[in-house]
């Protein structure tokens, strides 16, 4: 079928792909000229694993091309995906929806009639009227557009596997009479034939299941992290702690590495929004747990920022420190809110002269943080430093042998901050080993 995604970046480029591997005719909307020719070279504006051959592959044929047109998004077939930024609104924690609510505006008037808009993006519970008010406005056909939820759970850096075969697929309608339901059946046909769960819901249900499903894996990080802060107290190992839990098919070992805490362009803003929007519902007091998890999880970054210091003799002024890692996890470029540059500049701040490297993320973290320093290679980065951090788990620095790096330093001291380090290799290459919140 022929279907649009308006809003090319980590989540639409991605399912704008998946849904011409699904056999679709797809169109990509985007605003950003740059990223649109990009993708119509067959190539992926930010990093995400084998994107770059889905897009390649059906660019190649004709069946996934990109746009900047609304109109020529809006004359292509009758299923409109939105999947446009919703950032966390400067100085506060609710979400801007500046960017959602134009692309409705613009996509509304150009629509031919029927039409579903499916919208990804995630946002406030509540916000699925105010688009129906939007189109009822703005579209000559307001009322034979239906608007459909359907909230997206791919993580980065597994976003084509996410997409293709989601652990359940969540479709929201106003109601159980929606004729927009058949039409997202047929789009995602091969998906719910292979046994996806697929729960269709109401609007509200949906909006708040991706809302409260980040706020659970944000929760779940926090509360290791917390386990991890009493084991430091108490001279216990958290990473065992966290394995005898794990064990407990309830709890589950997945999404529960105590470490340097959670970042990326949504856990981080997913709880603060939500929080906001319940504090507007009246139900603030039911999250004001999130406060707590979004605390313990800057925590991190300080206490990182105190062992660093303490591992270097209580003075940071003029001392060197390289940093393994930009990005805000492993295999991928993405440093929104990325724990690893946080440190980093805080140390910065604090008189450090600081040398930053990462496999992908370097131009990204360039263009944010100019006041570092960065290298591609992680083995010379690590020259003259009085400290490494190891901040992102990328595969690359675990597996880089510590008797190539010891005798590039005068002083051999590695803090690692996501626990992935093998101690006893790098104690016996000569270096001094410590890891955050670990004895
Ligand atoms: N990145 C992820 O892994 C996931 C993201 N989400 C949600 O998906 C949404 C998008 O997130 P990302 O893709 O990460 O953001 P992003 O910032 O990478 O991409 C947003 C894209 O929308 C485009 N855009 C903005 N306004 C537009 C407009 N009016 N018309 C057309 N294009 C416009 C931007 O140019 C940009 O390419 C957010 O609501 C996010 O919370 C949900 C699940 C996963
Ligand atoms: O809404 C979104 O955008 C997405 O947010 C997260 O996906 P993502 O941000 O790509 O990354 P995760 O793998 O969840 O990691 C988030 C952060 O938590 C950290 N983390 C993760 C897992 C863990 O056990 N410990 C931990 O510290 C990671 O290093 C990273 O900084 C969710 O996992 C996705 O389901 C969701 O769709």
């Amino acid at each position: 079928m022929k279907l649009t995604v308006i809003g090319c970046g980590y989540l639409g480029a991605t399912h704008a792909a998946c849904m011409a591997e699904l056999g679709h005719d797809v169109i990509g909307m985007d605003a950003d000229m740059d990223k649109v020719h990009a993708l119509n070279s067959g190539k992926a504006p930010f990093f995400e694993r084998d994107l770059d051959v889905l897009l390649a592959k059906h660019t190649a044929t004709g069946r996934l091309k990109f746009t900047t047109s609304y109109a020529e998004a809006a004359a292509h077939g009758a299923l409109h995906f939105i999947g446009v930024g919703t950032p966390q609104r400067a100085g506060e924690d609710a979400y801007d929806l500046t960017h959602l609510f134009s692309a409705v505006r613009q996509l509304a008037p150009r629509l031919k009639s029927p039409a579903v808009v499916a919208v990804k993006s995630t946002v406030p519970v509540g916000t699925a009227p105010r688009v129906v008010k939007i189109l009822k406005e703005f579209a000559p056909a307001g009322d034979e557009v239906e608007v459909a939820w359907n909230p997206e759970f791919l993580r980065e850096s597994f976003a084509i596997e996410d997409t293709l075969r989601p652990d359940r697929l969540v479709l929201g309608f106003e109601s159980e009479r929606s004729w927009a339901e058949a039409v997202l059946r047929q789009c995602f046909g091969k998906i719910i034939e292979a046994g996806t769960p697929t729960i269709v819901t109401d609007w509200a249900t949906a909006e708040l299941a991706k809302a409260s499903a980040n706020s659970f894996l944000a929760t779940k990080i926090s509360f290791i992290n917390a386990m991890a802060e009493v084991c430091a107290a108490a001279g216990a190992d958290v990473g065992q702690l966290a394995d005898i839990l794990g064990h407990d098919a309830r709890i589950g070992h997945r999404g529960m590495r105590p470490g340097l805490g959670f970042g990326g362009g949504c856990l981080p803003k997913d709880i603060r929004g939500f929080m906001a929007r319940a504090g507007e519902l009246g139900a603030d007091q039911a999250l004001t747990f999130l406060r707590e998890v979004d605390a313990i999880n800057n925590r991190q970054r300080e206490r990182m920022v105190d062992l660093a210091r303490e591992q270097l003799g209580g003075n940071l002024m003029g001392k060197r420190i390289t940093i393994w890692g930009a990005a805000f996890k492993p295999n991928t470029d993405d440093i929104r809110d990325s724990p690893a540059l946080a440190v980093a500049h805080k140390l910065h701040e604090l008189g450090v002269i600081v040398t930053v490297t990462d496999p992908k993320a370097l131009d990204n973290a360039r263009k944010t943080h100019p006041e570092l320093d960065y290298t591609d290679d992680p083995i010379a980065a690590v020259q003259d430093a009085d400290l490494l951090l190891h901040l992102t788990e990328w595969p690359q620095f675990t597996h880089i042998a510590p008797h190539r790096l010891a005798h590039r330093t005068a002083t051999p001291k590695v803090i690692d901050g996501r626990g992935t380090l093998d101690a006893d290799t790098w104690r016996k290459a000569g270096w001094t080993v410590r890891a955050l919140n670990r004895p």
